[in-house]
């Protein structure tokens, strides 16, 4: 799996993402998330690993195990890279996530790796704490979600970048941290709380990071790509 920026693609249509992915040159890093999944399907995946982008397939599952795990068995035949489900479904629906995603992973394929979502970028402190109850601090609860993903046989969770730091010194280095909200300096928050440059994501422990509008809203897509890759992978300041 690569880990150049991985491009959220928050498009209603193949049409308009193959229209966008095809001013590129190079193999990417893509997500596909509920908008475009829930339009396209599975095929919409296929087609993308046929021009030999890396997915994730940003689906956050959260029900009862049981639930959860039979959609993970299903999405396994997908073929996607990586797959995601909310922290916030427990230890149980996690497991059980997993041992979907297992059993359904086709004989010679990879299992795809599979993260869990913490506490999402668009959530403040503030709001954690007045319409979840949680009386902690986000870090805290970010952590625990961590941990407790960690403890269920997670392959790394989505969370910003500034809880990467903590979590990497909890749950080591392997542990992917997959971190949405990156913006360039200067450029709009819109719904999102928790933001960071991709240089601030690389010197705090982010592992990937995902951008959608800075890049897709973009006048010049493909420049703006190159830019974030290379602050990435720089991670100057
Ligand atoms: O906590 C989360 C989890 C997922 N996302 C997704 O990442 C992209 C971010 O898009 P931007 O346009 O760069 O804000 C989007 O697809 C979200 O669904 C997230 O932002 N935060």
């Amino acid at each position: 799996m690569k880990n150049s920026p991985i491009i959220a693609l928050d498009f209603p249509s193949e049409e308009e993402t193959i229209g966008f992915l095809n001013v590129f040159n190079e193999s990417l890093f893509v997500k596909v998330g509920m908008e475009l999944y829930l339009q396209e399907g599975p095929s919409i995946v296929y087609k993308l690993k046929e021009l030999g982008h890396d997915v994730f397939l940003d689906l956050k599952l959260h029900d009862i195990p049981n639930t959860v795990g039979s959609a993970m068995r299903g999405l396994a035949r997908i073929g996607a890279d990586m797959v995601n489900v909310h922290a916030a479904g427990g230890e149980a629906m996690m497991q059980a996530a997993i041992e979907g995603l297992e059993a359904g992973t086709l004989a010679g394929q990879k299992r795809p790796k599979i993260i869990a979502v913490t506490q999402l970028t668009s959530t403040s402190e503030e709001q954690m704490k007045t319409e979840q109850l949680i009386e902690r601090t986000l870090k805290e609860s970010v952590l625990n979600y961590a941990e407790l993903a960690k403890t269920a046989g997670m392959d790394g969770v989505v969370c910003s970048v500034q809880e990467a730091a903590v979590i990497r010194e909890s749950c080591g280095d392997a542990f992917l941290k997959v971190t949405p909200g990156i913006r360039l300096d200067g450029g709009k928050n819109h719904d999102q709380q928790r933001v960071a440059t991709p240089a601030v994501a690389r010197k705090s422990g982010s592992t990937h990071i995902v951008v959608g509008r800075a890049i897709t809203n973009s006048a010049d897509p493909v420049a703006t790509y190159f830019d974030i890759k290379n602050w990435w992978e720089a991670g100057f300041e």
